[in-house]
C-alpha cells in the first residue's frame, strides 16, 4: 500500500498558515470516544471544531471546508485521490455494529421491487445495503432516500435503512411499537465474507498534508488519546451521556466495547478494501482497486 510521508514545510509558518486546523466531529454517539478526551488532552483548544451529521461532514471534507475529519466510507473511496487516510482510527464493527440497520416488516427476500426507505444521514450503510440484498440474498427493492425518522420512513415502505443514534432507538425502543425485524449490515458483512466492516474512516486533505504535516500528526495523535481516555474512564463516561440520551448507562458501555470497533489495522484494512473491490466501478465513481494511501506515522507514533 503506498504511504505518504508528510514532508515539513519550508520556511516555517505564515500568519496564513498557521490557523487553527478545521476538524469535523460526527453529531453522533459513535463518535464520543475519539471527542470525550480532547478537552483535557488541550487539543480541544487547538481545532476548530464542527460538530455535524456524517454526510454534511463528508460533504465538507471533499469540499475542502474541513482539513481533517471524519469520511462515510462510500465518500472517502470516490476521493481518494484528494486524502490521505490516517491509521488506527475508524468507525467500524468486526461483528454486530448495534447502529447501521436494516429494519424490514416482510422478511428480506420478499424485498424484490418493493420501496425501501434510505436514511438521507448515509452514504456507506444504505451502498452496503444494497449490494447485501443484490449479491447475497437475491433482491433489489426500489430505494429512496428519505429523512432520517422512522414513522415516515415505514410509512412510506416496509423496510428502510437507519444509522446512528435514529438506529439506536429504532431497534432497542420502537421494534416492537413498529413490528419489524432488525438485521445488522455489519453482522450480514460478517457472516458474508468473514471480514470487519469499516463505515467512517479519518482523512486529511492531501493539500493540507502537504502544507501542514505537523499538524495533521498532532490532530492524529489528538484523537488516539481521547480514545485512551475514554477507554480508561468509560463508566463515567457512559453514566454522564446516560443523563441526555435514551439508553442506559450497560447499553452504552456495550455498544462502544462490544459493538463499534475504532481501529483501522490490517483487518479492517482487508475489509476496506474488499468492500470497494464488490462496489467499484464506473457507477460507484472509483475503480474496485482503488488507490488508499495512508499516512506514515513515524518509528515513535
Ligand atoms: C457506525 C456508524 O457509522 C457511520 C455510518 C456512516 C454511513 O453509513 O455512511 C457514516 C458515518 C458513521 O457515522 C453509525 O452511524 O452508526
Amino acid at each position: 500500500m503506498p504511504v505518504v510521508a508528510g514532508r515539513p514545510s519550508a520556511g516555517g509558518e505564515t500568519r496564513e498558515t498557521a490557523r487553527r486546523p478545521r476538524v469535523g466531529h460526527i453529531d453522533f454517539l459513535n463518535c464520543l470516544p475519539l471527542f470525550w478526551g480532547l478537552a483535557r488532552t488541550g487539543h480541544l483548544l487547538d481545532f476548530d471544531l464542527r460538530k455535524e451529521s456524517p454526510e454534511r461532514l463528508s460533504d465538507a471534507l471533499v469540499a475542502g471546508e474541513l482539513d481533517v475529519g471524519p469520511i462515510s466510507v462510500m465518500e472517502y473511496l470516490r476521493n481518494a485521490e484528494d486524502l490521505v487516510l490516517l491509521p488506527d482510527i475508524a468507525v467500524g464493527a468486526d461483528g454486530p455494529v448495534m447502529s447501521c440497520l436494516l429494519l424490514s416488516k416482510v422478511p428480506l427476500d420478499e424485498l424484490d421491487d418493493v420501496p425501501l426507505a434510505c436514511t438521507t444521514t448515509s452514504r456507506t450503510s444504505v451502498r452496503l445495503a444494497e449490494l447485501l440484498l443484490a449479491e447475497s440474498v437475491g433482491v433489489k427493492p426500489k430505494y429512496f432516500s428519505c429523512p432520517p425518522d422512522l414513522p415516515t420512513m415505514m410509512a412510506g415502505a416496509p423496510a428502510a435503512v437507519v444509522i446512528g443514534d435514529a438506529a439506536l432507538r429504532a431497534s432497542l425502543l420502537d421494534a416492537g411499537t413498529f413490528g419489524f425485524e432488525v438485521h445488522d449490515l455489519a453482522d450480514m458483512w460478517r457472516e458474508w465474507t468473514g471480514l470487519p466492516f469499516v463505515f467512517a474512516v479519518f482523512a486529511a486533505r492531501r493539500e493540507f498534508l502537504e502544507a501542514r504535516p505537523e499538524t495533521v500528526r498532532e490532530v492524529h495523535a489528538g484523537f488516539l488519546a481521547s480514545r485512551e481516555l475514554f477507554l480508561d474512564e468509560i463508566d463515567e463516561v457512559c453514566t454522564k451521556a446516560a443523563r441526555w440520551e435514551d439508553f442506559d448507562a450497560e447499553t452504552l458501555k456495550r455498544y462502544y466495547l462490544s459493538a463499534l470497533d475504532f481501529q483501522l489495522g490490517e483487518r479492517q484494512l482487508a475489509g476496506l478494501k474488499e468492500f470497494a473491490r464488490r462496489v467499484g466501478g464506473a457507477e460507484a465513481g472509483f475503480p474496485p482497486d482503488v488507490r488508499i494511501d495512508l499516512l506514515e506515522t513515524g518509528p515513535s507514533a
